[in-house]
């Protein structure tokens, strides 16, 4: 058996693109705009080994799996391709030919524990997860990657976060510049007042309020996005009214805040965290001060994690849930909810605004932080862009206020901003 036949034989349906293989066979139509060729016996023993999105990344990334017809800072197609293709179950002839192929016993994964220890041992996974020092990990993983590469990706608004597009035919610039004033304008930020932005990257909402006169104290637990804010907050003279923090959000002990934003950090909180997370910000507020929490959801509100090649290779630890419940959770704080939007279809804009960037600046990116990692970076992003395209992903922003006992918000009847 060829390794085209065994492809051809877990393939439900027809293949929209090319397939081949080290060994010389192929399936799927010649003339196809893309094609996939496993090149080596470990690109073959990673799809075997970890079928789904985790092997198939692996073989990418390490260049056992080529690809023709995309460029690797954008498989935006070659992912709408996959997309498209339903697998069957292997069978035992075709596990057995893989097994031989691969001089490996057998592929079978090994039997799941038992299921009353199922429960204790996702309790004692969870227990591991988001103590500050693992989250420290884990964000210096993602975001210490590389300022230079960062600034080459995201480009000079060096923000990490889904933009607001006034207009489909805007450029990243303007859509993420449409943003920090979006947010500024729905915290009803005015000169004098002070806001904490936890999460704050490379410090583009903290230097946008400074701008406009109010102060503004930034964290991020990134080390390298912290260095890169101060110098940018010094070059700009703005180091009176605002400060970027290396620090856990945790560690911020101020409050009396006016506002507080929180732009793309609650995707790294962990959702059982949330009732810490939303009690902290909620005192860090004075009464009458509002929150804006942007961050990315599921169409749903179960708890989930983000995927194995995700987890793995790009934000360890992320979770992700649904508006209903951030709002829940929110509400459950002691916070009153005025208002609420769903940007999904501007973050896929987003992405393929940043997957544009990488594959203009593809060689110097490489360069910079190797093949590898710019592929991973490649996938990822134009992933995530199918992911928002195809509502298997959300953004919202949640706008909310400390009321106090009175119950007056103090606020306009009604929204005060433009959308
Ligand atoms: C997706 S980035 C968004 C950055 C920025 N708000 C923007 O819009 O570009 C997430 C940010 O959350 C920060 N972060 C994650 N966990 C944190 C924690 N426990 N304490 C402080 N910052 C944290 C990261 O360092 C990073 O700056």
């Amino acid at each position: 058996m060829s390794i085209a036949q065994i492809v051809e034989s877990v393939v439900d349906g027809p293949l929209p693109l090319r397939v081949e293989a080290y060994d010389g066979s192929g399936v799927g139509p010649a003339e196809a705009a893309r094609r996939l060729t496993v090149a080596t016996p470990r690109g073959l023993s990673y799809l075997a080994t970890a079928p789904g999105d985790l092997g198939l990344a692996r073989a990418y990334v390490s260049g056992d799996l080529r690809v023709e017809g995309v460029h690797p800072g954008d498989p935006y197609d070659l992912l709408a391709d996959l997309s498209g293709v339903r697998f069957r179950r292997p069978g035992r002839e075709q596990v057995l030919e893989l097994s031989r192929m691969l001089g490996v016993r057998g592929l079978t994964p090994p039997p799941p524990p038992p299921q009353e220890s199922l429960p204790r041992w996702r309790r004692l996974a969870e227990g591991l997860r988001h103590n500050q020092t693992r989250d420290a990990e884990a964000i210096h993983h993602h975001y210490d990657v590389s300022n230079r590469f960062y600034e080459m990706v995201l480009g000079p608004s060096m923000t990490y976060t889904c933009a607001c597009y006034p207009a489909a035919d805007a450029t990243l610039e303007e859509a993420q510049e449409n943003k920090y004033r979006l947010v500024f304008d729905k915290l009803g930020l005015r000169p004098g007042d002070r806001l904490l932005d936890i999460g704050c990257g490379w410090g583009g909402m903290v230097r946008h309020a400074a701008r406009r006169g109010v102060s503004v104290l930034g964290v991020t637990l990134s080390r390298e996005q912290a260095l890169w804010a101060q110098k940018a907050i010094a070059e700009e003279g703005l180091a009176d009214l605002a400060e970027v923090r290396h620090s856990d959000y945790r560690a911020v002990t101020e409050s009396g805040f006016d506002a507080v934003s929180s732009i793309g950090l609650t995707e790294h909180i962990g959702v059982r965290n949330y009732p810490a997370y939303f009690g902290f910000i909620r005192d860090r507020l004075r009464t009458g001060g509002l929150l804006l929490n942007h961050c990315i959801t599921r169409p749903h509100n179960r708890r989930t994690e983000t995927g194995a090649f995700i987890d793995r290779y790009v934000f360890p630890d992320g979770e992700l849930t649904g508006s209903g419940r951030i709002i829940t959770e929110v509400q459950d704080a002691g916070l009153e909810v005025f208002h609420e939007e769903n940007l999904r279809e501007h973050y896929a804009l987003t992405l393929a605004g940043w997957c544009r960037n990488l594959v203009e600046h593809w060689d110097e990116c490489v360069e910079e932080v190797g093949e590898g990692t710019a592929r991973v970076w490649g996938l990822y992003m134009a992933g995530s862009r199918l992911g928002f395209e195809r509502n298997e992903i959300q953004l919202h922003h949640v706008l909310a206020a400390k009321t106090g006992a009175d119950g007056l918000s103090g606020l306009p009847l009604r929204p005060w901003w433009s959308t």
